[in-house]
């Protein structure tokens, strides 16, 4: 159940936007994309739901070529939370979550016992049962990303690829949220802004900067004040934090 990018250039626009990346995640394991606005996170992770195509070098679901994968076959093995979440149709939380079951059915199938006990269960493992009824754009943040993991746990695929999964959500979600991921089990991608929370739940993490991956590793290797500062032009203090030993950021002022 491993992925591997070997590599990976993905050019966009006419300009190379990711360089030569090469990185693996290993089975059952949670990694972070880490870089600064701009330094290509989405633009790589999107070549993992075929978004884009790579330029230069290959994406491999445990030595498989994905791209060579028919596109429902690929969508069994990798699931994705991407950063946009609200949708164009009213859809209510429970037939959001069973879009997750397409992969698993053919075109004209409808929802049968299967896909609603796969869809229900999924609901309820992320604490989101009495909301199965209400329409998924009336959710807050915090609720949303809930169904959306519910969604890829009833797509029941072993990958499951984020962007920024705790982008606008308060404290309390985003520690929800990543633990809530962190838990199922699966191996997992994500591009991550908080550097002090990537520490956290990370076994891994790989630094991005200007498309290049300048840095991976176990997370105190990667956060240091040096290379936040070569990523992020960023000056930072960090300190152990004091349950986990992993690295914690203290952003400091530039004048005092
Ligand atoms: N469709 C596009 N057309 C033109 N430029 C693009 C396109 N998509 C991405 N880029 C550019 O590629 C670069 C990398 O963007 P990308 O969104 O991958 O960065 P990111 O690390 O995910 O940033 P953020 O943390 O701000 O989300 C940026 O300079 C962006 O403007």
């Amino acid at each position: 159940m491993s992925l591997e990018l070997v590599g990976l250039c993905v050019d966009v626009a006419g300009r190379r936007v990711v360089t030569d990346v090469d990185l693996t995640v290993p089975d059952g394991h949670v990694v972070g994309l880490l870089g600064p606005n701009g330094s290509g996170k989405s633009t790589l992770l999107k070549t993992l739901y075929r978004v884009n195509r790579p330029s230069a070098g290959r994406v491999l679901v445990d030595g498989t070529d994905l791209l060579a994968l028919p596109p429902r076959q690929a969508a069994r093995r990798i699931a994705v939370i991407a950063q946009e979440s609200s949708v164009e149709f009213d859809f209510t939380v429970l037939e959001m979550v069973l879009i997750g079951r397409t992969p698993h059915k053919r075109v004209f199938d409808r929802d049968d016992h299967t896909d609603l006990a796969a869809a229900r269960h999924a609901i309820d493992r992320v604490g989101c049962a009495h909301l199965a009824d209400r329409s998924f754009n009336t959710l807050s943040g915090g609720e949303k990303q809930r169904v959306l993991i519910a969604r890829a746990i009833a797509q029941d695929a072993d990958h499951l690829i984020l962007d920024e999964p705790t982008n606008h959500l308060d404290i309390r979600y985003q520690v929800e949220v990543l633990e809530l991921v962190a838990g199922l089990g699966v191996t997992v991608l994500a591009a991550l802004h908080d550097l002090s929370l990537a520490a956290l739940f990370c076994d891994s993490v790989h630094l991005l900067a200007q498309g290049r991956l300048i840095a991976g590793g176990p997370p105190a290797q990667v956060i240091t004040t040096d290379l936040v500062r070569r990523a992020y032009g960023a000056e930072v203090l960090i300190v152990d934090h004091p349950e986990t030993g992993t690295p914690h950021l203290i952003p400091r002022r530039a004048r005092r």
